[in-house]
């Protein structure tokens, strides 16, 4: 056997949970999860359920005998790396896993890498664990806990039917309703067993200016449009019981119905984690991130509620034509595929100073200069897409580009003006060696390649400048106004004009690409170019960082 050819030892993470036949939830979203994880996902089902998006209408436990068994010949042979827990349907299944696992972890608390997600009612309203199973699980399970993972209202519950000793959390209606009730029902959970609590906050939002809950009849509404998610975050709470420390993960709300199997695939996704040997916390914050972009990503299937994308970071070569709701297909793929080349670029330090008003003015100065010169030879690589148009609409859509930047130029020069720098300085500079590196290597693409290729080099300037420019503007955290010497440079790129041009720029790069469907290969060639150019962009900026 060759070095090349000895098998891979994976990570591996099993899961304890019921079959969603809808394969949005349960023992269906733990595999996918696991393997978009690239962790090797077993499981000890202990119930089928008959489920899809709309309804749970039937559910098959499994003979708690036979759940122990699944769960031995499981860890008798190929062991794990991490455990999850999801439907535990009833009190002897759960006795019977707590004892299978106590036979192999004898003396654990906690079992190793265990998270526990205490299941209970299915977001169509189904119960999924018996009323009578609760004491079962605090007594038995939460003992041998490391991470619990319940929402709101199981953390309500599971509080409810704790005979805790002077519990920290009291509340008359027994309800979780603030951001400080969160942290002492997370306290006493910890008292149950639970090394860490994760006290998951999607069914309580907060308003971002004043930190107060949404209202909850008010919460019913945010899949309508009457409730302004903009002003709405919510915050996932860590309290580790070990060191006694609070951590708030504060995310987006986001307004969507796919969120079948949220729970699950969080669970999931922190035990897929920690398999990898990732310490609790950091196994908590990439798996919520992992979580909040399979929402953003959502799947329609069904007519109920729409599914997580768990496969949402993987890129499907492959590219289809532009539709009404996905009009922008080839971009979208390019920047997920160049996604960290793309985050370097629009969010370097250089962005950032821009946003704060804290970039050196020389930065600033040396960049303004070199922009100038960069536009020079933009404009000459739209030049050269006239001259290769191959209609006169198509001709003519490119020169107004030509006479777009022109303009913008002489207002840079204007600008420019007003920071003291006059416009022989700016045409007797000797242009930077990031800058010749980006501007002829535009030239060139654009020279040997077709249009489309040329739409790829310029397309990460139009369409990073447009996204920077929204973003700051948009951002609570830009410093606004005569408070930051950039404000106007902000607003520029924010202004409808030149958000115009960027839709403009993509629609022509969609146009190119769709008349002529990329190969596998070509699609490579393509995101080579558009992150070569994103390159070049991260270091345009970097010269102006390193100009002092
Ligand atoms: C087998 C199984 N396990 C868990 C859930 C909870 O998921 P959700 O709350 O998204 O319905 C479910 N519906 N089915």
């Amino acid at each position: 056997m060759t070095a090349e050819h000895v098998p891979h030892i994976p990570h591996k993470t099993l899961t304890i949970a019921g079959s969603d036949s809808g394969g949005g939830a349960g023992i269906q979203a733990d595999i996918k999860t696991f393997t978009s994880l690239q962790s090797f996902g077993t499981s000890v089902l202990t119930s089928i359920t008959s489920q899809n998006t709309l309804k749970v209408d039937g559910i098959h436990p499994i003979p708690a005998s036979f759940v122990s068994q699944q769960l031995e010949a499981v860890l008798s042979d190929i062991g794990t790396d991490a455990i999850k827990t999801g439907m535990l349907c009833n009190a002897e299944i759960i006795s019977a896993i707590t004892a299978t696992l106590q036979k192999f972890y004898p003396g654990s608390r906690p079992v190793p890498n265990l998270v526990v997600d205490p299941v209970m009612i299915a977001s169509s309203g189904a119960a999924l664990l018996d009323s009578s199973a609760i004491a079962t699980l605090i007594n038995d399970l939460l003992p041998l806990c490391f991470i619990l993972t319940p929402n709101v209202p199981e953390a309500e519950y599971i509080l409810a039917n704790a005979k805790l000793e002077s519990p920290v959390f009291a509340s008359a209606s027994g309800k979780v309703e603030s951001l400080e009730q969160m942290k002492l029902a997370a306290q006493d959970l910890a008292r149950l067993g639970p090394s860490i609590v994760l006290l998951k906050g999607g069914h309580l939002p907060f308003y971002k200016a004043s930190g107060k809950a949404l209202p909850h009849e008010l919460f019913d509404s945010v899949d309508d449009m009457s409730v302004d998610m903009e002003e709405l975050e919510l915050v996932d709470l860590v309290y580790d019981a070990r060191s006694k420390v609070f951590v708030e993960l504060r995310k987006e709300f986001l307004r969507t119905s796919s969120t079948h199997g949220t729970g699950c695939t969080l669970s999931a996704a922190i035990a897929a984690e920690l398999s990898h040997g990732l310490e609790a916390h950091e196994a908590i914050t990439k798996a919520t991130n992992y979580i909040q972009s399979a929402i953003r990503d959502g799947l329609t299937v069904g007519q109920g509620k729409g599914c997580l994308n768990h496969f949402h970071h993987v890129v499907h070569r492959s590219i289809e034509k532009p539709t009404k709701y996905n009009p922008r297909p080839l971009t979208n793929y390019l920047l997920k595929a160049c996604e960290k080349d793309w985050k370097d670029y629009t969010q370097h330090a250089f962005v950032q100073g821009i946003a704060d008003g804290t970039l050196p003015k020389e930065s600033f100065i040396h960049y303004m200069k070199q922009d100038y010169l960069f536009l020079q030879t933009y404009a000459r690589a739209h030049g050269l897409g006239a001259f290769k148009a191959r209609t006169m609409e198509e001709s003519k859509a490119f020169a107004e580009i030509v006479v777009h930047i022109a303009d913008e130029s002489k207002l840079h020069i204007d600008y420019c003006a007003k920071w003291g720098i006059t416009y022989e300085e700016i045409v007797n500079t000797p242009e930077s060696m990031a800058n010749v590196a980006y501007t002829r290597y535009v030239l060139d693409i654009g020279m040997t390649g077709g249009l489309l290729e040329l739409g790829l080099a310029i397309a990460p300037c139009l369409i990073g400048y447009g996204e920077i420019g929204s973003r700051l503007y948009n951002d609570p955290k830009t410093v606004r106004g005569d408070a930051n010497p950039y404000w106007d440079w902000i607003k520029n790129y924010h202004d409808s004009n030149y958000q115009e041009a960027v839709d403009r720029g993509i629609a022509n790069l969609e146009r190119q690409c769709n008349t002529q469907q990329p190969s596998e290969h070509r699609l490579e060639q393509m995101e080579e170019i558009f992150r070569a150019a994103t390159r070049l962009e991260v270091s345009f900026w970097d010269m102006a960082l390193n100009c002092l």
